[in-house]
């Protein structure tokens, strides 16, 4: 399972959990402005936005999973086996493979209204990277450092384009599944419920907390969906980067899944192996992983934008603790 989110208290901070048990190698990259792209059916870009992100690199090539450009624009793929549907080639579209599609809408686009466009005659090209990797079936939440965002998928009946006012993605079902369901919690709240059960009885409200108490706690998609849904909305702004990216790590960190508790197969558990925090006004990356709570970072605008090759960072580290005697 993985988890998305973009939090706006002033500056946009966007960013997910990555949830599975198969590490690619992920690293922190920066892909500078002249980093050539070659696209399978589209024309060679030599020069574009710059981006950074957390992507597996093969054969010098970004196989990015979620990053933000230059613009304010971020984009992350989520899982989506089972709805999920990429097309053959089809003629008069722009036809775009899975893993093409992050760095296609980063270099070219700067709003989520730019992706509505740009995507308005494409099309997901069933095809893989290489005959060793396999399609990845996802879809994409987008936001913009307007604070919008959308979400794209790309399911039999084609390419779906979704506004996104709760700013969240997780995995199945289809997105205008996920929020039909927040209907179903509508009367969960921060606040100590007002009996109306028993009106008469003077209840004893014997916990703090039970205006949640119907909250989905489950690490299946829909509870994470409604869970982070809740934990955003009512997030508090924070006065500084410090105190924002604290609270947006609390809020994803709310879905977080240890390991042992999720299993895929026979002793196999998917977990969270990082969760990052792209601020979409500044081009920070900062990340956690799951080996290392220590809040680490990346500032796009220290690196050589201008560049030709790929900047590349570790991710996966070893615990950090401040023994304190
Ligand atoms: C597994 C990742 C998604 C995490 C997620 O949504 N988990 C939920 C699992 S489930 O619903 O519960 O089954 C996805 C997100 C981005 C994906 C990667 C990116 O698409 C980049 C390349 C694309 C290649 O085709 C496959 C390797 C790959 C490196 C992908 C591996 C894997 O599919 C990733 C890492």
């Amino acid at each position: 399972m993985c988890t998305s989110i973009c939090y706006s208290p002033s500056d946009h901070y966007f960013g997910r959990n990555l949830d599975y048990e198969i590490a690619y190698g992920q690293k922190v990259v920066i892909v500078p402005r002249n980093y050539e792209f070659e696209y399978r059916e589209l024309p060679t870009q030599k020069s574009h936005y710059a981006f950074i992100g957390v992507s597996v690199v093969n054969d010098d090539y970004p196989l990015l999973c979620d990053a933000i450009n230059e613009k304010g624009l971020g984009i992350a793929g989520l899982n989506f086996q089972g709805p999920n549907h990429y097309f053959p080639k089809m003629e008069g579209k722009k036809n775009i493979t899975s893993f093409e599609l992050m760095p296609y809408l980063l270099s070219n686009c700067e709003t989520t209204d730019d992706v509505k466009e740009i995507l308005a005659d494409a099309s997901i090209l069933n095809i893989s990277f290489s005959d060793n990797l396999p399609v990845a079936d996802l879809h994409w939440i987008l936001s913009d450092k307007s604070g919008k965002s959308i979400v794209v998928e790309s399911t039999k009946s084609g390419l779906h384009v979704y506004d996104n006012p709760v700013h969240v993605l997780t995995n199945n079902p289809e997105f205008p599944d996920q929020l039909i369901k927040l209907s179903d919690y509508a009367d969960v709240t921060p606040h100590n419920p007002k009996n109306t059960l028993v009106p008469n009885v003077d209840l004893n409200l014997y916990s703090r907390g039970l205006g949640t108490h119907h909250l989905p706690g489950g690490m299946d998609s829909s509870s994470r969906f409604v869970k982070v849904a809740f934990v955003l909305s009512h997030a508090p702004k924070g006065k500084d980067e410090a105190e924002n990216v604290t609270n947006y790590f609390h809020i994803l960190h709310s879905v977080e899944q240890p390991k042992g508790l999720d299993e895929v197969e026979d002793n196999r558990y998917e977990y969270t192996m990082y969760s990052d925090c792209m601020n979409l006004d500044k081009g920070i990356l900062y990340f956690t992983t799951y080996d290392n709570n220590r809040i680490n970072a990346v500032d796009m605008h220290k690196a050589d934008l201008d560049s030709k090759d790929l900047i590349c960072y570790d991710l996966f580290k070893k615990q950090d603790i401040e023994y304190m005697n």
